[in-house]
């Protein structure tokens, strides 16, 4: 071990920097993994693999006992067994090669003939319910692991999310994860080799302790062989995890029905898959380069093997001219040996996967580490079940990687039950505010107060049930029409009444008849039996979804105080939509706030307050009649009268043209 892992050549290929910017590699920095670097040591090695096979086997007991203790006795067993082998070889080749009558030497040879027959037959068995074990254990342990892992993902605040550093940690975890489930496989093919090893290190040191040191030195040029491949590809498999990502997200593009249409007609097929071609050539480059790179330290370390074993054999030869050992004793040796080298062949390349594997077990480890840091809180203080007023007290918000704010020290209050238009032009900062409100992001500076409680201290979980959003992406899932519903409040049981009245409010029924399987109608295209929604209908099952959570209290009793619809009807024909706000203000019976993000000053004209932002700073507020009477000229004004003389609303001021250029 004496350099640091190479994990990528060459330049940047063309397809990566024109669709991604820059080389899709993870640059790690190879100092920070230590158990990667070229400066630990051995025994650093063998520690950390140890505290990973700890894991293992603690997660292997937590998800079957009965299977883990018979892998762990079969694998005792069949090391105990391939001893006693060697032990009967021993005795069975003294008594062949004892002089006499060849009747006379079978009968005398045949006790330990039959067994080595009989531990030969055992290990079987052994063997196959060592693999039982390990085929139960196996997926049990990755699906413990895999739970652990998503749940940790899930839990983590979004900001966390979205950080390409986390993001990257994600990445290998969940390898991880996988790597879990091998290192069972792994262990125990580690442990079968071990004890051959083991076994025949023993009868080797029994018959003459010269030969010992001899096996020793066969075994370590493969050890360091099997180490320095596991760690060259433990960090090229890393480096490339999101060049991986990117690649099947290129394959998606080409085969899933949501780039379908556009695929076809502006005819990217062609591009997407030449793309899709280079950045797998680029990885076959580097798949190429681990095997050359394999095949010289496999070529290296056999040469070393190789000249160690021809070391053992003379030694052993020159035993027997010197009468140090029997000839008997010499024929065990070369059995022993030969044994003890398919053992150690088993053993490197054992060895050199686990080592791998542990490597990527050891991120999920980290992950956890990191994922509790990253954590949405538990627990705070309980939050009002309806608060009179919320506060946004100077709040500033930056997201990473930019230079500006999305939100600059914005102040306003939101009273209780009123309907709150928040207005602006694109990336204003409207959303960002939302998300804010909503407490999925945390405020850089300032705070944002329910009745005097800061939210950042608060109880998260219990802001999170008092929030409802139907945003502006809002989640279209892949589910039939009834759990899309029932993910409005997917910890209490809901009865089909409820959904009804939900479908009603959002007028959902024209859709839900049209529907082969009515509401257990998958709404899914590309799956079996799946059928696609329209964007304005995809609306209305979200604004159904929106109504069902505002309606069905949280497993305390808790109802949402607080809804931001963010642009709910930007798909919908203009019927509908003029329904649907006056559905969204009727929210406010509920006694709920509405917080509603719009680029339809019509739909805002009718809220209680008005909220514009312009690059992240409030701009302006009051009612509409405000806006519209303040002179000069509100932002807002004139917006509205750039819209109103699109539509020829007649809104307009008597003494007033439309400008053209202002944008809210
Ligand atoms: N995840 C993100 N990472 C980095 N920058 C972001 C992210 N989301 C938004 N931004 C930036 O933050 C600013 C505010 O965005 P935001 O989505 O809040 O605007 P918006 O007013 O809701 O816009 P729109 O009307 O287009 O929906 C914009 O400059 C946007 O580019």
């Amino acid at each position: 071990m004496t350099s640091a892992p190479k994990t990528s050549t060459g330049p940047v290929p063309d397809s990566e920097q024109l669709l991604f910017g820059g080389p899709m590699r993870y640059d790690y920095g190879w100092a920070k993994h230590e158990m990667a670097s070229g400066k630990v040591t051995f025994s650093a090695v063998a520690r950390q693999m140890l505290h990973f096979l700890r894991l293992a086997g603690r997660m292997a007991w937590q998800a079957d006992r009965a299977a883990l203790l018979t892998l762990v006795g079969a694998e005792i067993l069949r090391g105990l067994a391939a001893a006693f082998a060697l032990i009967a070889t021993n005795h069975a080749l003294a008594a062949l090669l004892a002089p006499g009558h060849v009747a006379d030497v079978l009968r005398a040879a045949l006790p330990a003939i039959v067994a080595v027959g009989v531990i030969a037959g055992l290990s079987s068995v052994l063997s196959a319910a060592s693999g039982w074990a390990g085929g139960r254990l196996e997926p049990a342990v990755f699906r413990r692991a895999t739970i652990e892992f998503l749940t940790i993902v899930s839990r983590s605040e979004l900001e966390a999310i979205e950080d390409p550093a986390f993001l990257a940690e994600v990445d290998s975890a969940r390898w991880g994860a996988m790597s879990l489930q091998s290192i069972i496989g792994q262990a125990t093919s580690v442990l079968t080799a071990a004890f051959g090893l083991v076994s025949a290190a023993g009868v080797l040191s029994v018959l003459h302790p010269a030969l010992l040191p001899m096996l020793v030195l066969i075994t370590a040029p493969r050890g360091w062989g099997a180490v320095r491949t596991a760690r060259r590809h433990y960090a090229s498999t890393r480096a490339w995890l999101q060049h991986s990502r990117a690649s099947t997200a290129l394959a998606d593009m080409l085969i899933r029905p949501y780039s379908a249409a556009e695929l076809r007609v502006h005819a990217c097929g062609p591009f997407i898959l030449h793309h899709y071609e280079q950045m797998a050539r680029a990885a076959e480059q580097e798949q190429a380069r681990l095997a050359g790179a394999r095949a010289r330290t496999d070529l290296l370390s056999a040469a070393l093997a190789g000249a160690a074993t021809v070391g053992a054999f003379a030694l052993l030869g020159s035993l027997v001219m010197n009468g140090a050992i029997p000839l008997a004793a010499a024929g065990t040796a070369v059995v022993a040996i030969r044994t003890g080298s398919a053992s150690i062949g088993g053993l490197v390349s054992q060895i050199n996967r686990l080592y791998e594997e542990s490597l990527f077990v050891r991120d999920l480890d980290q992950l956890r580490r990191e994922g509790h840091r990253r954590a949405i809180p538990t627990g705070g203080t309980p939050l009002p079940e309806r608060p009179e007023t919320i506060t946004v007290e100077d709040v500033s918000f930056t997201y990473d990687g930019r230079d500006t704010p999305a939100l600059d020290n914005v102040t306003l209050t939101i009273p209780r039950g009123k309907v709150i238009a928040l207005v602006g032009a694109n990336g204003s900062g409207k959303s960002t505010l939302a998300n804010i409100l909503c407490g999925v992001y945390q405020p850089h500076h300032g705070r944002v107060r329910w009745d005097g409680i800061d939210t950042a201290t608060a109880d998260r979980d219990q802001l999170f049930s008092s929030v409802a959003l139907l945003a502006q992406n809002f989640q279209r899932w892949s589910f039939t029409l009834r759990a899309n519903l029932l993910l409005g409040r997917p910890e209490v049981p809901c009865d089909q009444q409820q959904l009804e009245t939900a479908a009603d409010y959002a007028d959902l029924h024209p859709v839900i008849e049209e529907l082969p399987r009515s509401w257990d109608t998958l709404i899914a295209k590309g799956f079996e039996g799946g059928v696609g929604l329209s964007g304005g209908q995809w609306q209305k099952v979200a604004l159904a979804r929106t109504h069902l959570r505002l309606t069905t209290p949280d497993a305390h009793g808790r109802l949402p105080a607080l809804v931001v619809v963010d642009e709910p009807t930007s798909a919908m024909d203009p019927e509908t939509e003029v329904e649907a706000f006056e559905q969204i203000r009727q929210l406010t019976t509920l006694g709920v706030t509405v917080i509603l993000i719009t680029h339809r000053l019509g739909a805002t004209a009718k809220a209680d307050r008005i909220f514009v932002l312009d690059h992240g700073r409030l701009m302006e507020q009051g009612t509409h009649t405000e806006l519209m009477a303040q002179e000069p000229a509100t932002r807002y004004r004139e917006s509205y009268l750039l819209q109103a003389a699109q539509y020829d609303l007649g809104d307009r001021l008597p003494h007033q043209t439309a400008p053209t250029t202002t944008n809210v």
